[in-house]
């Protein structure tokens, strides 16, 4: 079988041989891989595109990323700036748009390891805060990169907590300005990315205070470093915040205001607007200038955190084929490590993840889509589900992801903790994606805050209040419940209608208990704030198991829609069946809690469990091949398409810069601990 050629690249002679036994996993072919890779992509033009992108980036060596795991904060910081500075040169060639199909597959390919990422985040703000005069005079400003904008909102003292913020603007009505400034050193701006070094303005989240009132966090854009020379504005103290877990390629940054002035035009005004005299006008709801964060939560879910689990799954998808150790039976030759039942019980979960999740945040790109140019136009009535599933699903996703990569890291031994394999930085990229947009527990929380109120819906009696209907994703509380599975032999856990309601009636048993926990201590006399904080464990649980049940929906959904496409529904199904069992195996105590399921049914699905593991095992390579990383794009000398990686590996070591150059140690100190024994010996 001859091997697609846009997939063997990195340009190595050993690379146009394809190590035997990875093309004994391809050989077999139980469905059609590239029409996976097209259903995955939004259909088949969009991949002759993607490639095509693909194709021009890895032919300019500006955006080569080998020799990244031996660099420097600084040099990775430049050469992040050195890829954003001739993506912008391609596009203007190319003609490539800047919120078109074409740029996204760019940034697709080089993985992140691009600077001015949240100069992105800011157009995604200005668009939607900004005044239809304010984006008509900013966007051109940000598309060109006249001016190169960061997204200011977290400050040394708050992140999470955005009425805590701590940065004012207060509106001057005699110059008709706005005096931004940092009371406290807590009130210094920490952590936004592109801030450091490179930004010339800064989207800048402050308290506003007009007319003597304080009226909550509003945007400001400000100027910060000179647009001549680049130093910075009087009033502006800028840098760097230092070392970090990863993200070298980007300058997160703090500032700190000094009364500094901008004109009253500069404050965002879709949804609030001060007047020339200071009077204040307010358009839309108390959270409406919290909009750019469920705009970059929703996009970042595809953009970023996903593709991050699926490279882990195919670095240890492809290395576990290749690595053989010990023997299944004593006359065999080595095994391949993936043909270890405990292997595959590490990864065949995060496989399921990886497309179980993509249905999902495919589902919610679309309802974002459809709700926000409501939003925009203060339409807020689909916000509140929007927010909610926002909020879980990138709490969600970025859990499991940061948790699966981690797993499929330490699937690959040692090799795995060696950053050629591109493992480390995967894992410790998708670890910061719990923290920013929102830590994780904070979001699960806001969740929960949903789940109490719709549950709350279902408990009204009918005809005391106007009932509305309830959102789709939490319709289930409101539909009639099964007290007991029904399950009888394992194969019915294969069946999607009987596993999803399973999870429907976890989901909402959990949210009715945490309500009445809630209930039961303010009615023993606790005030409402602290009966949430006695009860926000529970709640956590509850949204975790509501989020995990709108992901098994979601993807017995799109398996439904596969029904022309009967061979890869087929291997897909599979993992949908795994993804649910798995949760419900790993939760079996919420499913056995009630007697929902017994201890004999827990068992069945084990059995359904652990065949599925056998089922998928063929179809392994195949799953992750329909992803359709480039090697380039991979970065890892463990996850090459060839599966050569022994070659790679060493190869690569080769290129250590410890290997080069001189033993910076040898003189100093070496050599005399070495000579000080010599007289002994
Ligand atoms: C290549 C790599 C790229 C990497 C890019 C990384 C870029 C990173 C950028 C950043 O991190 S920017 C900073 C992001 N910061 C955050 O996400 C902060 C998180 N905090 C919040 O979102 C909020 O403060 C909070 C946690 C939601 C709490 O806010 P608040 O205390 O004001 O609200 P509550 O009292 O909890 O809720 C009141 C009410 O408002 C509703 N609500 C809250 N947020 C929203 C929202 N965004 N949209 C709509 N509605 C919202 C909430 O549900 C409550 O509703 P009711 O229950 O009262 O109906
Ligand atoms: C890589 C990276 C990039 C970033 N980029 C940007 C950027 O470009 N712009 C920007 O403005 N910011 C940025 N941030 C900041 C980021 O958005 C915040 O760090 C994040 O929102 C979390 O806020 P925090 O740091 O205040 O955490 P905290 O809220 O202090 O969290 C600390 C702990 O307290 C808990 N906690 C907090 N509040 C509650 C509560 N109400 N109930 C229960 N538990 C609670 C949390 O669960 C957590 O365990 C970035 C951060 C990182 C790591």
């Amino acid at each position: 079988m001859g091997s697609p050629v846009h997939r063997v690249s990195l340009g190595d002679t050993w690379s146009r041989q394809m190590h035997p036994d990875m093309e004994s996993e391809r050989y077999m072919q139980s469905f059609d891989v590239e029409r996976l890779t097209n259903i995955l992509d939004g259909g088949a033009q969009n991949t002759a595109l993607r490639r095509k992108v693909e194709s021009i980036i890895h032919s300019y060596p500006e955006f080569s990323r080998k020799d990244n795991y031996f660099m420097t904060q600084n040099e990775r910081y430049k050469a992040a700036m050195r890829r954003a500075f001739h993506i912008r040169l391609i596009a203007r060639r190319l003609g490539w748009l800047e919120d078109g199909r074409e740029l996204g597959y760019a940034y697709r390919a080089l993985s992140g390891d691009v600077a001015l990422n949240i100069h992105r985040v800011f157009l995604k703000a200005l668009r939607s805060l900004g005044s239809e005069e304010q984006i008509a005079k900013w966007d051109p400003l940000c598309k060109n990169i006249q001016i190169i904008a960061t997204y200011a909102q977290t400050e040394l003292g708050h992140g999470t907590y955005l009425q805590g913020l701590e940065t004012e603007a207060t509106y001057d009505a005699a110059t008709q300005e706005f005096v931004i400034h940092s009371p406290t050193l807590t009130a210094t701006k920490w952590w936004p990315g592109d801030l450091g070094r490179s930004a010339t303005h800064a989207l800048v989240q402050a308290q506003l205070v007009c007319s003597g009132a304080r009226r909550g966090m509003h945007a400001f854009i400000v100027p910060i470093r000179s647009l001549r020379d680049h130093t910075p504005l009087p009033g502006i103290v800028v840098g760097d915040i230092g070392p970090k877990m990863d993200f070298d390629q980007t300058d997160n940054g703090f500032l700190r205001l000094d009364h500094v002035r901008v004109p009253r035009e500069n404050m965002l005004s879709r949804f609030a607007q001060v007047l020339p005299d200071g009077t204040y006008i307010k358009l839309g709801t108390a959270q409406s200038n919290y909009l750019p964060m469920v705009v970059v939560r929703v996009e970042l879910l595809l953009g970023e955190v996903l593709p991050i689990l699926q490279k882990a799954c195919v670095i240890a998808m492809r290395y576990s084929v290749i690595r053989r150790q010990s023997q299944l039976r004593p006359s065999d030759p080595e095994a391949k490590v993936l043909d270890y039942q405990t292997q595959q019980q590490k990864l065949f979960p995060q496989l399921a993840i990886s497309y179980a999740f993509h249905f999902l945040a495919v589902n919610l790109l679309e309802f974002f889509q459809h709700s926000y140019t409501a939003i925009l136009n203060r339409d807020f009535s689909l916000l509140p589900e929007l927010h909610a599933l926002s909020t879980g699903m990138k709490a969600m996703m970025s859990e499991f992801c940061t948790q699966g990569a981690e797993i499929c890291r330490r699937a690959c031994g040692g090799h795995g903790y060696s950053k050629l394999s591109g493992l480390p930085s995967l894992v410790t990229k998708l670890s910061a994606s719990c923290t920013y947009e929102g830590e994780n527990t904070v979001l699960y929380l806001q969740v929960a805050r949903f789940l109490v109120k719709s549950y709350l819906q279902t408990q009204m009696s009918p005809g005391s209040t106007p009932q509305r209907s309830l959102p789709p994703s939490v319709a289930y509380l409101a539909t009639p419940d099964l007290a007991r599975c029904p399950a009888q032999r394992a194969a019915d856990f294969l069946c999607p209608e009987l596993y999803t309601t399973a999870w429907a009636h976890v989901a909402a048993r959990l949210i009715k208990d945490s309500v009445h926990h809630l209930q039961t201590l303010t009615q023993s006399g606790a005030d409402q704030h602290e009966a949430w904080n006695q009860t926000t464990v529970i709640h956590l649980q509850a949204a975790k198991a509501h989020c995990y049940y709108v992901t098994v929906k979601g993807f017995t959904e799109a398996l439904e829609k596969l029904e022309n496409e009967s061979a890869i529904q087929q291997v897909l199904k599979r993992l949908c069946d795994l993804h649910a069992i798995h949760g419900i195996l790993t939760n079996s105590g919420d499913f056995l809690h009630d007697a929902f399921l017994s201890g004999a049914q827990v068992d069945m699905a084990r059995t359904a469990y652990l065949d599925l593991l056998r089922l998928i095992r063929k179809d392994a390579i195949l799953l992750t091949d329909a992803f359709d990383f480039t090697d380039e794009c991979l970065n890892s000398a463990l996850g090459c398409y060839d599966g050569n990686v022994y070659e790679r590996l060493f190869q690569w070591a080769q290129k250590s810069p410890t290997n080069t150059q001189e033993n910076p140690a040898y003189e100093e100190y070496i050599r005399p601990l070495l000579q000080s024994w010599r007289s002994k010996l």
